[in-house]
């Protein structure tokens, strides 16, 4: 599917204080791209700017190379779903109801729940095994459970483009290994998808391509095997790691074992 979206030289000023420094950045059709950084580096933050949801202190943002400023809201929707992280406004909706907003940037006759609309949520429901819970308001459901319906949401939406703010919060390991396994498979089928993450490793084996956030800016940018590496994640995350390759994964492990890790009081 065509799709491009791409930050050029974007900066973001809150409060007085620069939380994004000259970023470039390309995410390209097709392409599963996994962005990693530290606590407070600013990834939500260039997640919403590239949603158009903030506007940019300075620089541009294009999305299929037109300014962003130039699209309409509902358009953004019809191009790129977003899941931000932890949703937990209590809204007096059923699980097929909230995935069912889903639906909204897409024109059509009559009212929700038509046709087109009702496949594409029942397939997001399925792919996100959800059925059982479809009639349960969504104020009763658990924090993962609540956060595989704003995916399914997400999905329903059927854009060219899926983001994701630490998608994987919250699920139990099943469900994260499902999810990730998932957005692989959409990636495969022509979708882009670029996610935040906590967890290198969930990255090494699926995404095309990772980008390192520090500081303001892209640090690095570049192949799995070349960024999930121990030196780079080493100082991306001040902690003195060692990796370990087995068969298509790797692992970190901390090479202190005496330490908790934080500076003594
Ligand atoms: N509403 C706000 N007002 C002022 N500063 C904010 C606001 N929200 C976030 N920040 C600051 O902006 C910086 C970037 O925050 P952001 O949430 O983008 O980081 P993040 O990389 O997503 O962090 P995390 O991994 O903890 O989710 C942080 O220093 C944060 O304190």
């Amino acid at each position: 599917m065509k799709f491009s979206l791409e930050a050029r030289d974007l900066n973001f000023v809150r409060g007085g204080r620069s939380v994004l420094k000259g970023i470039d950045f390309h995410l390209r059709g097709g392409e599963m791209v996994g962005l990693l950084g530290i606590n407070g580096a600013g990834k939500s933050t260039f997640l919403r700017l590239l949603l158009g949801l903030l506007r940019p202190s300075s620089g541009q943002i294009l999305l299929d190379g037109v300014d962003l400023q130039d699209w309409r809201r509902r358009e953004i929707a019809s191009r790129i779903a977003y899941v931000p992280q932890a949703f937990d406004v209590e809204l007096p909706f059923t699980v097929r109801e909230m995935v069912t907003l889903g639906r909204a940037p897409h024109p059509r006759e009559g009212r929700f729940s038509a046709g087109a609309d009702r496949d594409a949520v029942d397939r997001a429901l399925t792919r996100l095994a959800l059925q059982p819970l479809a009639d349960r308001p969504c104020a009763e459901l658990s924090g993962g459970e609540r956060q595989r319906v704003m995916l399914a949401r997400a999905l329903a939406q059927e854009t060219p483009a899926l983001v994701l703010d630490e998608p994987t919060n919250g699920l139990d390991y099943g469900h994260q290994i499902r999810l990730l396994d998932l957005l692989r498979r959409l990636a495969d089928e022509g979708r882009t998808i670029l996610l935040t993450s906590h967890h290198p490793e969930e990255l090494y084996t699926r995404a095309d391509r990772v980008a390192v956030l520090k500081e303001g800016d892209i640090l690095a940018d570049g192949r799995p095997d070349a960024i999930i590496h121990e030196s780079v994640m080493s100082a991306l995350y001040a902690v003195p790691l060692a990796q370990i390759d087995h068969g298509h994964h790797r692992f970190f492990h901390s090479r202190e074992t005496s330490s908790d890790g934080y500076p003594d009081a």
